[in-house]
């Protein structure tokens, strides 16, 4: 088989403040993060809205210590699988890519190029395939295999998503029954699930499975628990003005509050590591939702980081896909058809040319109007509240 390498896909966070707004850059000149009708547009529209946004999100990396744990976690999941992979007799080396910080995609490949691995699994650390995380990262690789005759000589196979692995579902339970044990009654305790969210018509307009994926992992997790705990699956971290998948957490919460619930689980399901949407999200802004809706004893199960239950999940999930047959990232889910643009405004491609000049003016005027913004700090992204 040769040398055997594994790539580890996550999104990457900024470790410390003046990280954050070049992070914001990156992401946000993500056509799958936002996705504009011009490609020219999504540079000028991704300095724009990280000069905007980067205090706002700097007091909030603020509130966890100046900076994401992220790459010091995921590494540590790197050892940890790298270790667990030799114990079961797979030597492997493992590499991580981050989508929009250090260590980048870019890095791993040229680590993974030099240490001439001739056998590479794929493997991204969201449960769930979401065409903003996991197909994002799998376009990049796609560009780079394109480019780079090296690359093609690397055998590789792709774990699109892994949220019904019994192992990620017996490790998730485990976590959930030692918070439910802290509680005094743990049978009155209101389980709540929160995900992160993608805009509602990343689902119904480019047939995103990431909605699915979710409620399903969610039902296996409560199958496998095995109690009796009433539960709701709600969406947290919106950004921007379009809709969202729903209930949003905010509003789930202050239901539950209404109808009486004191005791709540939370737990975070589409990321393995903590980061800031756990650590300030949840823990701070959502608690204090809560709290103020009558929630009296709100908990969170701690994110897997480097449960041993989890990293053998990943483990066996290698050993599973070394088995395969090579693949190419053709075989990974694609959007069905184009999405619509951010903020997602009614958009198909093939139109007159009358209409192509009338949403050219359309984004000239937009782009006047986040101009205006930047100078004066007043208008429109703060208006729908982007900023
Ligand atoms: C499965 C997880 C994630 C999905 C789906 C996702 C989609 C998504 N995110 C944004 C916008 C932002 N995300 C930001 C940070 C961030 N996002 C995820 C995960 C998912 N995002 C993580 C783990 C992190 C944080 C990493 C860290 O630093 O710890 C941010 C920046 C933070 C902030 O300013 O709030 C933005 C912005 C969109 C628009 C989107 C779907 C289209
Ligand atoms: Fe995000
Ligand atoms: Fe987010």
């Amino acid at each position: 088989m040769g040398r055997v390498g594994v790539l580890l896909l996550n999104l990457g966070g900024p470790e410390q403040l003046e990280d954050v707004r070049p992070f914001l850059f990156n992401l946000f000149a993500d056509p799958e993060i936002i996705r504009l009708p011009f490609s020219w547009l999504q540079k000028p529209l991704a300095w724009l809205i990280s000069t905007l946004r980067f205090q706002k999100s700097q007091e909030n990396y603020m509130q966890i210590g100046g900076g994401s744990p992220l790459r010091r976690i995921t590494e540590a999941q790197a050892q940890a699988l790298e270790e667990r992979l030799a114990e079961i007799g797979q030597e492997a080396r493992v590499y991580i890519g981050m989508r929009y910080w250090h260590p980048f995609t870019e890095e791993a490949i040229a680590a993974i190029k030099r240490d001439r691995i001739k056998r590479l699994v794929i493997l991204p650390l969201y449960p769930q395939f979401s065409i903003s995380t996991s197909g994002s990262s799998f376009r990049v690789l796609e560009e780079m295999w394109k480019k780079d005759p090296a690359l093609r000589q690397i055998d590789y196979t792709i774990v699109p998503c892994w949220y019904d692995s019994p192992g990620y579902i017996k490790a998730m339970v485990d976590l959930i029954v030692q918070e439910l044990e802290k509680f005094s009654d743990p049978d009155r305790v209101h389980i709540f699930f929160s995900a992160h969210g993608v805009p509602q018509s990343y689902v119904d307009e480019a047939g995103d499975p990431y909605q699915q994926e979710i409620e399903e992992c969610t039902r296996l997790i409560m199958k496998t628990l095995n109690r009796s705990n009433d539960y709701t699956l709600a969406y947290q971290s919106r950004v921007g003005p379009v809709e969202w998948l729903k209930p949003y957490t905010e509003d789930a919460l202050k239901e539950l509050g209404k109808k009486g619930i004191e005791d709540l689980l939370v737990i975070p399901i589409s990321f393995v590591s903590e980061h800031i949407e756990t650590l300030q999200e949840i823990d701070i802004e959502y608690r204090e939702v809560a709290e103020e809706a009558g929630i009296k004893n709100f908990q969170r199960v701690p994110a897997l980081n480097t449960h041993p239950v989890f990293i053998d999940a990943l483990a066996e999930l290698t050993v599973e896909s070394l088995k395969k047959a090579p693949q190419t990232f053709a075989e990974v889910p694609r959007p069905k058809k184009n999405m619509k643009m951010y903020p997602q405004e009614r958009w198909e491609w093939g139109m007159t040319t009358a209409a192509e000049v009338w949403n050219g003016r359309l984004a000239m005027v937009g782009f006047i109007a986040l101009i205006i913004e930047l100078i004066s700090g007043h208008g429109p992204l703060h208006f729908v509240g982007l900023l």
